[in-house]
């Protein structure tokens, strides 16, 4: 049993409406066989230090289940337990980490989207040139930190250089209603597959659902991804760090789609052992919609080298048992 921590820079900071992401920051967590990965993202989940105290917490129970139950009301840390949980059952149980979560197709591969952050016009459309020549059919532009006239700029011009691509745009909340509805008429034309959190409040959201396509993510976090469904947007992100788990966010992701609504698995910009469990996440989902997972790229150096690369759009489930990356306690 052990918690060890581990800080790791981002050799490319991601910037968005909420701020900039430059360092990653949590916590390997490893018991009886299995392996899990606490990063908490402050505005997210709760604190390093919160984090830490459930952690330490859980190290000293005996069962998994009193572990899970300490670190309730801390997301990440529970995220952690959860996924050493299930690492440990699926090595045991000879499989992979989707199957051990309960996919029922072999699944070797997920699509994932590109995720751009603020830049100019120019600066926009080159990272999406660079995403598109690696293989990136899915993009993600973030906006809400300059002027809706700006964004709605910024989109219009990737949109006209590309004019198949699957375009997203993630808002971080920044936009008031009235911003957001001018986001939503100023690329109504542009077939933006949908806005992510345009506006803070899944009550506000609910009212944007007319106007254009919407999707929720933080309000899942806040709201329960029951009150975004019925909020009726087109999509929900889900970010198994946030939610506590990837059990807590495969249950949110069937919920989506007993309701017809497209589940998205991202992430918070996790390190490789919450990003392979992620892709594992999106590999137990029937059809899974393009993830926020091509993110490891960002980091200067990873707790496992090269754990989930993306290739031509794609990142290969890691293959063996459990999560299958790094080994686990012990080894
Ligand atoms: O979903 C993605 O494409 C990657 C992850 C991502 O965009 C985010 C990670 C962490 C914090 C957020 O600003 C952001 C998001 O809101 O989705
Ligand atoms: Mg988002």
């Amino acid at each position: 049993m052990s918690v060890e921590a581990f800080a790791l820079p981002l050799a490319t900071p991601l910037e968005t409406a909420a701020g900039r992401i430059e360092e990653r920051e949590g916590f390997l967590f490893a018991a009886r066989g299995g392996t899990g990965e606490a990063t908490p993202l402050p505005g997210w989940t709760e604190s390093l230090a919160a984090c830490e105290r459930a952690l330490r917490d859980a190290d000293e129970k005996e069962r998994w289940s009193a572990a899970l139950a300490a670190c309730e009301g801390a997301p990440a840390a529970r995220h952690a337990v959860s996924q050493a949980c299930l690492d440990a059952r699926a090595r045991a149980a000879d499989r992979p980490l989707y199957r051990e979560l309960g996919g029922e197709r072999e699944c070797e591969r997920v699509p994932v989207n590109a995720t751009v952050g603020d830049a100019d016009v120019e600066g926009t459309l080159s990272a999406v040139e660079t995403a598109v020549h690696a293989g990136f059919e899915t993009v993600k532009v973030k906006v809400g930190a300059r002027a809706v006239a700006a964004d709605a700029d910024r989109l219009d011009a990737v949109r006209s250089a590309y004019p198949r691509l699957e375009l997203r745009a993630d808002a971080n909340a920044a936009w008031d209603e009235a911003e957001a509805r001018a986001f939503l008429d100023a690329t109504s034309g542009l077939d933006l597959a949908y806005v992510e959190q345009p506006v803070p409040g899944v009550d506000a959201l609910a009212r944007l659902t007319s106007v254009g396509p919407v999707a929720a993510d933080e309000s899942v976090v806040d709201a329960g991804v029951d009150a975004c469904l019925d909020a009726g947007v087109a999509a929900v992100v889900l970010k198994p760090m946030a939610l506590g788990g990837l059990d807590r966010a495969r249950d949110a992701a069937f919920a989506a789609l007993d309701a017809g609504v497209t589940p998205v698995v991202s992430n918070t910009v996790d390190a490789a052992y919450a990003r392979s469990g992620a892709v594992h996440l999106a590999a137990s989902l029937p059809d899974p919609a393009p993830a926020g997972l091509a993110t490891g790229g960002r980091f200067a150096r990873d707790l496992v080298p090269d754990a989930t690369p993306v290739r031509n759009g794609y990142i290969a489930v890691p293959r063996g048992n459990g999560h299958a990356i790094g080994g686990s306690a012990g080894e």
